[in-house]
């Protein structure tokens, strides 16, 4: 993401709007010279019709510029904005999971939509703002020393001195706007776990304490915005006590060098109308530039997000020798998958999640990877997904090294549902052609009936087109995970991988699960993680990881026969006393 390429795109229509601006400021510049002329030509008795004229098409000029400049320099803006956020989305989306893990998901979520929208104001409107202000000052300034050099000396002298003092308060604005970036955006994470588990706030009872802390991150955020305020509101009356003061000496030594002669009054009316034009454009160029600094700690941030790394880097041969793109689906003698002595330590961590782990996975079947919590299940499929590299030893699909293959198409032939799901907001449409956005809509029914949904699909309200908010809210937990089921079904994988994928369900919703999962099976390769034991006894494989190491496979009758602790995890499910006996 390159800040400056996105900025220089929106330069033709910046500058045109600049351009118009500035025009526009040019046209209010040559207003106070014509009312000078006027009261001359009024004074002198004649005919004013020309100036008048004049006045009218510079006034015009003046609005119409004004209006048409400012309007494309906040189109520039919001362009950027989008190309900003484009960028932003297309980093965060395409970035390493153990990059992105590192960042707080609040932190991450406030720099993509509150700090790209501060940015536009650096961007675009205070740029504007701040070269059509300094022409205006400028200009009076200028006009002002045509008409009279000493009293342009003396309102030089008055204001210069103000000015000076409120750069010092733009430069405490900028140190106050970073510290208020980071304030809100620890806010922004706050709320955001908060809303994430509501659920679990509200059965803890810990709404008071969530409050407590949620308010008191506002209110850090209150503080250094208040901060900003107190500065910022110093500004404008410091300007003004500098342009009264001006304007007082300006009218006293003016009035004394008309009644000697030495200025015209006319000069002296154009004069004092500078001086009144020139006030509000400086404070506007004082304050545009304290926008600018508040944009520029916000943009700081958004660039920020350039140091992601992202999957591509990544994604093809990390020197690995293999011909790239996916074997074909015949290759591999019959075996889909095999991990050979794969390890892997989480960055940060100093205990390996996987010691060296060996396994395979034939291209049709049900295997279950079972284990005590910690065990490294889950990450056996984060490697599998390439989420995670290995540190050491390598996983080949059909006979070839998965790093030598597109991400993409790697990860299109795998199908992955997790412990809850995860629906997207959006539809029940917008959940099953996720990914798949070319899916008919006869594929779509032929996945829901696959999955035993079709019913409760077509009797929905909406049917398809049912939106199903955050977290799926309207259908059940079976139903929930039989569309999850259904969304990967959709790209016709070759291997399913269920990380406790019924572990919420009751009995029936998991029975009707496990029936279309042997279905499944009879086809594809399905890799079901379960801690319920009951739902694996039936499986062609059962792989038991212990602390990161595979200590045994096979079916459930050899494993209680020959493996201590699969014979602990079946006894301690199945033969529990049942409570009151
Ligand atoms: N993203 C991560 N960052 C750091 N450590 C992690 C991460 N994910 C897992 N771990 C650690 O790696 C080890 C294996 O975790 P993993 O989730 O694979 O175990 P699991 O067998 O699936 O556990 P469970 O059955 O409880 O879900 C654990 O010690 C865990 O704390």
């Amino acid at each position: 993401m390159r800040l400056r390429s996105l900025t220089a795109a929106q330069g033709p229509l910046l500058s045109a709007g600049i351009l118009l601006s500035l025009v526009g400021t040019i046209a209010m510049l040559v207003q106070p010279l014509l009312v000078a002329a006027l009261i001359s030509t009024l004074v002198a008795g004649e005919s004013a019709a020309a100036e008048v004229i004049a006045l009218v098409v510079l006034f015009s000029a003046d609005v119409l510029c004004g209006a048409v400049g400012s309007y494309l320099v906040a189109r520039a803006g919001e362009n950027i904005v989008l190309d900003l956020r484009t960028a932003v989305m297309s980093r965060i989306l395409r970035a390493r999971i153990p990059a992105v893990s590192t960042w707080d998901r609040g932190d991450l979520f406030t720099r993509a939509s509150a700090d790209t929208s501060l940015a536009r104001v650096a961007l675009s409107s205070s740029v504007s703002q701040l070269a059509t202000s300094v022409l205006s000052v400028a200009g009076c300034l200028v006009m002002m020393f045509v008409l009279d050099a000493w009293l342009g000396l003396l309102t030089v002298a008055t204001i210069g001195v103000t000015s000076l003092a409120c750069v010092g308060l733009v430069r405490a604005i900028r140190t106050s706007a970073v510290e208020n970036r980071e304030h809100n955006s620890d806010f922004g994470s706050v709320i955001l776990s908060q809303l994430s588990n509501l659920e679990t706030v509200k059965a803890l009872r810990a709404e008071d304490a969530e409050l407590g802390r949620a308010t008191a991150e506002a209110s850090r955020a209150r503080g250094s915005g208040l901060k900003i305020a107190r500065i910022a509101a110093l500004l404008t009356p410091a300007m003004n006590v500098g342009t009264q003061l001006s304007l007082a000496l300006v009218i006293i030594v003016g009035a004394a060098r008309a009644g000697q002669g030495l200025m015209a009054l006319d000069a002296l009316v154009a004069f004092v109308l500078y001086l009144l034009y020139l006030v509000s454009p400086l404070v506007v160029a004082l304050m545009s530039v304290s926008q600018f600094q508040q944009g520029r700690a916000a943009l700081d941030r958004v660039g920020a997000l350039t140091g992601l790394e992202s999957e591509m880097t990544v994604a093809h041969g990390s020197g690995v020798p293999g011909r790239p793109g996916l074997p074909d689906r015949g290759s591999g003698a019959g075996e889909l998958v095999r991990f050979s002595d794969v390890r892997l330590t989480y960055p940060g961590r100093e205990e390996p999640a996987l010691r060296g782990v060996d396994l395979v996975l034939p291209a049709r079947g049900l295997s279950a990877i079972v284990g005590p919590s910690g065990a490294g299940k889950s990450t056996v499929f984060k490697v599998l997904e390439r989420f995670y590299e290995p540190d050491a030893g390598s996983v080949l699909w059909r006979g070839a090294d998965i790093r030598s293959m597109p991400l993409e198409e790697l990860r299109g032939r795998m199908g992955f549902v997790s412990q809850d799901g995860s629906l997207m907001r959006g539809s029940v449409w917008d959940n099953i052609t996720l990914g798949a956005s070319d899916a008919s809509r006869d594929a779509i029914w032929d996945v829901l009936r696959e999955v035993g949904l079709e019913e409760a699909v077509r009797s929905l309200p909406l049917g398809l087109d049912q939106p199903l908010g955050d977290d799926g809210a309207g259908l059940s937990g079976g139903q929930r995970q039989r569309l999850a089921l259904a969304r990967v079904l959709i790209h016709q994988p070759d291997l399913l991988l269920l990380d406790e994928a019924t572990a919420h369900l009751d009995s029936d919703s998991e029975a009707r699960i496990s029936s279309i999962i042997a279905t499944l099976a009879e086809s594809i390769q399905v890799v079901l993680i379960a801690h319920r034991l009951s739902s694996v006894v039936g499986a062609d494989q059962i792989i038991v990881l212990e602390d990161g190491l595979v200590t045994g496979s096979g079916r459930h009758g050899e494993l209680v026969q020959v493996h201590e602790t699969y014979r602990r995890l079946v006894s301690q499910q199945f033969e529990q006393p049942v409570a009151g006996h």
